[in-house]
């Protein structure tokens, strides 16, 4: 059995995902803390709601999924139950490895996962390392779990934080920069609308070239960037306005606030 602790936005994503994929209502469980989301979860999926220590007594695989903050609590609530023969996910940011490994008395196999919204619509980024008692067959059991959400790589942990700041915290800058694309349509008299709809398909129209093409962006850039064209007198204003200056400086942030959490 797989109990997924913290069924919120990231939770409650793994659980559809792994439901899509035509994974057995019967081998899933939850854990949550208010009654009524049990009644939901339980309407929609069918699954198990268990408490957590419940679940730590009866689950193989428990993947915790609550906010970075509430990790300690939660640990300490499973941590003497937990056994060796079972495997911990996390997918909190900043939490490492060995911060869950020590909450254990035992030599309990944790991999760390950093993943991301688009796991909603089977496209996620889950990236993926091993604490210290992790297997090979522990890292493709999680493998097997976060690939059906999208793609799935592993990195050294000492990259997860960065990873987090890129990939998992990522879709959030580019919806901020759908914002941004819209707003200027808008200024430029744009029903809200049409902007919306023509920078939806403009992202992922450049996405699925990125990723379908394999070539490198400053070659699909090029591309679009005609001698005295439109689009170099817009690169030519980002350029000054710094965007590309403020993109290091926000992800390092991220990165830092990762490393925060984690306690680091
Ligand atoms: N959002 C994102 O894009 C991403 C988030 N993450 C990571 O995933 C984790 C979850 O984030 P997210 O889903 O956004 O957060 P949410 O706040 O949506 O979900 C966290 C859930 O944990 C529940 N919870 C907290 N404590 C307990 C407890 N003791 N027992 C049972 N349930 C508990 C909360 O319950 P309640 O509803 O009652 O508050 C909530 O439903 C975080 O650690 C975050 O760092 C990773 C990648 C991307
Ligand atoms: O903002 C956050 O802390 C979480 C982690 C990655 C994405 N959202």
């Amino acid at each position: 059995m797989i109990a997924i602790l913290g069924t919120g936005k990231m939770g409650e994503a793994l659980l559809s995902g792994l439901i899509r994929a035509g994974r057995p209502a019967a081998e899933l469980a939850v854990v949550v803390r208010r009654p009524q989301r049990a009644k939901e979860l339980r309407e929609a999926y069918g699954v198990e709601v268990l408490t957590a220590i419940e679940a730590a007594e009866k689950a193989d695989t428990l993947v915790i999924a609550v906010k970075p903050q509430d990790m300690g609590r939660m640990l300490d609530e499973i941590g003497g139950r937990v056994t060796p023969s079972q495997l911990v996910i996390s997918i909190a940011a900043g939490i490492t490895t060995s911060f869950i490994e020590r909450r254990f008395p035992a030599e309990v196999p944790v991999v760390r996962v950093m993943s991301n919204t688009p796991a909603l619509v089977d496209e996620a980024m889950s990236v993926i390392s091993p604490g210290s008692h992790a297997s090979e067959e522990h890292l493709e059991h999680t493998e097997e779990l976060f690939a059906p959400l999208g793609s799935v790589i592993r990195i050294p942990e000492y990259q997860q934080d960065a990873a987090t700041a890129l990939s998992g915290s990522g879709p959030a800058y580019v919806f901020y920069l759908v914002e941004a694309m819209v707003d200027a349509g808008i200024l430029l008299g744009m029903p809200r609308r049409t902007a919306l709809e023509m920078v939806t398909q403009t992202v992922y129209g450049a996405a699925t070239m990125l990723r379908d093409s394999g070539e490198h962006p400053v070659i699909l850039r090029d591309a679009v960037t005609s001698p005295a064209g439109t689009t170099i007198a817009a690169i030519r204003e980002l350029e000054k306005h710094g965007v590309r200056a403020a993109f290091l400086a926000a992800i390092e942030a991220a990165r830092d606030r990762g490393r925060e959490l984690g306690g680091a």
